[in-house]
């Protein structure tokens, strides 16, 4: 591992930040897995890297990703790429999208009815987490937890192994009574690419059955893109919006905005907008110079990495101004209509197919939890003790806490 990797994968935020301060400059060069490697934290060359480079700054097909994986449309390039783009995100629009909406609400209040009826504290992030793979594993594999909660927990621990190869280190090994957490990942994606084949050959309805009439190029494709739509990278990353979503909008002070949320489609509009601002869920993502070229004016080599940094590209003081404040109504004033600005689904010809999906289920999920709760941070505390109320009923109601795990993930 190069001296800089450890850094900037224990805490992304502090090494960019501390090479933006030293550097004065939101692109900078260190090395990363051993690759020297351009950082971009600027909208300016991130739009350059994703949107006008996009031909010269490509995929990795040997990312970490396919390990993981197998090939997917995630580390292709080229003509194969824009194929499978264009077959998949069919599934991701119009009719495919609409015929999905009773389910998400169905989700919703199965996963979120309950919030405050215990009356002991609850960690939201596991909720909203469970919430995604409710939402993943019906819609794309046709495993409801209401219907088959047997199933639907085994596969669910599965992906959740599945997922820790993705941060492991890559040694397949396995001696008695030890095993590598990469080479568990290897026997869940096993395991799971079993049950996955299986549901191809003999559903046919909905997702899966449409996934399976589309013309892939090789018999194992569907499949290990089914793979990548059931993992719990997005469930993950929903749930971290989720509980962003809840932090941003929780306290008496923002009581009026929640309920101008409820009354206005376009206000929780900007609300989310600016929470996938503050706090987009990955880091961003990572392309390979294929000749030498410039970034924001910096020459880049042939083969250095570039990674674009999501967080410091949002908070670029050039094109927002106050880039720390949580300001919804920036996206009615100078930066109406810029939802380009923002790289949390990536941007250009490779960003995210299921942006639109993630959208409309995100809206349904907050509106879920504006028209049922009313929250507020009581008592005033480091573990941001919320109290869940319901909204029709007194206010003396059980307290649902949550803490910051989503940090952590
Ligand atoms: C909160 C949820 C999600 C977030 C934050 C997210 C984020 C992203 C980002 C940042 C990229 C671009 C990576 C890059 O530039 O290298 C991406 C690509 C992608 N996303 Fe998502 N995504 C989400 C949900 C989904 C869902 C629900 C699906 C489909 C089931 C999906 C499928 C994909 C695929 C297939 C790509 C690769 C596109 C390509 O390489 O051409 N994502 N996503």
């Amino acid at each position: 591992l190069g001296d800089k990797t450890l850094d900037f994968y224990r805490d992304p935020v502090i090494f960019c930040r501390q090479r933006i301060e030293k550097h004065s400059s939101r692109v900078f060069l260190c090395r990363l897995i051993n690759k020297p490697t351009v950082f971009i934290c600027s909208v300016e060359g991130m739009r350059e890297l994703l949107c006008e480079k996009s031909n010269i700054f490509l995929k990795d097909p040997t990312d970490f990703m396919t390990n993981i994986y197998g090939d997917t449309v995630v580390t292709m390039n080229g003509e194969e790429a824009c194929l499978l783009r264009l077959s998949l995100s069919h599934l991701f629009t119009g009719t495919c999208l609409e015929s999905s909406s009773n389910y998400m609400s169905s989700v919703c209040d199965h996963c979120l009815k309950n919030l405050s009826i215990s009356g002991q504290p609850q960690c939201v992030y596991s909720i909203f987490k469970r919430l995604g793979a409710e939402l993943v594993l019906g819609l794309f594999l046709n495993v409801r937890a209401e219907d088959q909660p047997e199933v639907f927990q085994e596969i669910m621990e599965l992906c959740t192994e599945h997922w820790h190869g993705l941060i492991s280190v890559p040694v397949n090994v396995k001696v008695p009574l030890w095993t590598s957490g990469f080479a568990k990942a290897l026997d869940a994606r096993s395991k799971l690419m079993e049950i996955i084949k299986d549901k191809l050959e003999n559903d046919t309805e909905g997702f899966v059955g449409a996934l399976g009439s589309l013309p892939f190029p090789n018999s194992g494709s569907a499949a290990q893109h089914l793979l990548l739509f059931i993992s719990a990278l997005i469930p993950k990353a929903l749930a971290s919006l989720l509980t962003s979503f809840t932090l941003a909008l929780g306290g008496p002070e923002q009581r009026e905005s929640r309920q101008e949320a409820i009354r206005n489609p376009d206000h929780l509009h900007r609300v989310l907008l600016e929470v996938q601002r503050l706090w987009p869920p990955f880091i961003g993502g990572r392309r390979i110079a294929e000749k030498e070229s410039t970034l924001a004016d910096f020459c880049v080599p042939k083969d250095y990495g570039a990674v674009y940094v999501s967080y410091f590209i949002h908070r670029d003081p050039e094109v927002f101004q106050q880039p720390d404040s949580f300001l919804p109504e920036r996206w009615s004033g100078r930066n109406a209509g810029q939802e380009h600005l923002l790289c949390s689904f990536g941007r250009g010809p490779r960003s995210c197919i299921g942006s639109t999906l993630t959208e409309i289920f995100i809206k349904e999920a907050s509106r879920y939890l504006l028209k049922n709760y009313d929250w507020c941070l009581d008592p005033p505390s480091q573990d941001l003790q919320y109290k869940w109320l319901p909204v029709s009923r007194p206010a003396n109601l059980p307290t649902v806490s949550f803490t910051r795990v989503f940090c952590e993930s």
